[in-house]
Parts: C-alpha cells; structure tokens; sequence
C-alpha cells in the first residue's frame, strides 16, 4: 500500500511544484522564525492559493500565541495546524476549537519514557505525528534531520491517524516504514540540497520510495 507523504518546509515555488508533481498528499509551510525554512504569511498565502484541490496545506507553527494564529488562520487558505512546541493537551484542544481545523501535535520521542504522551495527544489532536525529539540545546524542535530508533514504536497504533517523522530521506525511507508500519510520512530535511533549500531531484525520489 503506498505511502502518504508529507513534504514540509515549502518556501518557493520550484519546491512547491517538485512536491506537487511527485504526489504528495500534504504539503507544509513553516511558521516559526529561527527555522531556515521560515515563511512570512505573505509567502505562504502566495503559495498555498497555487496548490491543487486534494493536497493538504499544513501550516507548522511553535507555540504559537492566538494572535499570531488568528493572522496565519486569516490570510492563508489552510486544511491543518502542525503544533511543533511544548503546547500541552488543552491548549491543543484550545486551538482546534477555536480555529475549526484539523490539528496535528507534533510529539519527540527518544526513549520509551516518551510514549505515553503520544496517547495523551491523541486524546484531543485529530492526527499525531511521532518526531525524532531534538537534542538538548538544538535552536530548532524539528527540521533537524535526525531520526528515533525506530524499533521504540514498532507495532504501535493510536486512536488517531499518525505521521512518522525525522530524519527520513530517500534511502532510509523503506526501511522507517517497514520497521514502525507507518502509512503517513513527513519530511523536511531529508529532502534538501542545504537547510531550507528544497531538491526536486530528492523530492520525486523520496516520494517514488514512498509509493514504491
Ligand atoms: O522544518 C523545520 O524547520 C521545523 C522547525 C520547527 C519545528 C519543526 C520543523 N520541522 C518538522 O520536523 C520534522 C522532522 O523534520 P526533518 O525531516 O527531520 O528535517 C518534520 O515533521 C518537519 O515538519
């Protein structure tokens, strides 16, 4: 059964396109400053007009407040929020009642001690996405090109539909899958020539892995 790709961190055109061509199922834009992959709403909004009836527009945001959220939600044509922060369970349910979009939470795992959070999100999130959990001191809480020992959630299901995520590229792509069973995946850097420099080449590579 194929596998449905996210390609996240979108910041032009050309990669927009790449992602769009290649098949992916969503597409993502980056909310969150200090990321090199960051969007202004102006950039994002320009984008996501472009992409498709049937591709999932995902904006990424990091403990973002109601402000910032109420201008994101108003000026970009969106299907789902990605929250990528230490945003707790109510503030996720927060969020998704006020806004009316689906909710993704984002939840890094490194160890087995991380595992009972991603049932307490799927309690409220309408998807969940298993993250490789930064390093400590990392700037960034994702995008950084790093997987989970992947055996951590083998056989594991949620009461949600989930992603697998971090550290996924072209040539690692069917073993991740194979070993955890994911039918959702998210990717970032592993699909970039340098950080925030999407590659057409490695996009229609990681999706032809994907649905191969
Ligand atoms: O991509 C980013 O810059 C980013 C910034 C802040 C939070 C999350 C971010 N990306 C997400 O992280 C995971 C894993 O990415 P990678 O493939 O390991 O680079 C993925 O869900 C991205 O959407």
């Amino acid at each position: 059964m194929p596998v449905s790709v996210k390609i996240c961190g979108l910041s032009d055109r050309a990669g927009l396109d790449a992602a769009v061509a290649a098949g992916a199922r969503y597409v993502g834009f980056v909310f969150f400053a200090k990321s090199p992959r960051a969007v202004s709403v102006e950039t994002a909004a320009a984008l996501a007009v472009e992409v498709p009836p049937g591709i999932a527009k995902v904006a990424l945001v990091v403990d973002a407040d109601d402000t910032t959220l109420d201008e994101i939600v108003a000026r970009v044509p969106l299907d789902m929020l990605q929250l990528h922060g230490r945003e707790t369970p109510a503030r996720v349910a927060e969020i998704r009642a006020r806004h009316g979009l689906p909710v993704m939470k984002a939840v890094g795992v490194a160890s087995e001690a991380d595992l009972p959070m991603l049932d307490a999100y799927a309690a409220v999130a309408d998807q969940i996405l298993v993250d490789a959990k930064p390093p400590a001191g990392a700037a960034l809480p994702g995008g950084n090109g790093l997987a989970f020992d992947w055996r951590l959630i083998a056989g594991r299901r949620w009461s949600v539909p989930w992603m697998l995520a971090g550290g996924l590229t072209p040539e690692n792509l069917a073993e991740a899958v194979a070993r955890t069973g994911a039918r959702q995946v998210d990717v970032s850097s592993g699909v970039e020539s340098a950080p925030g420099i999407k590659d057409a080449v490695r996009i229609g590579a990681f999706l032809t892995a994907a649905h191969g």
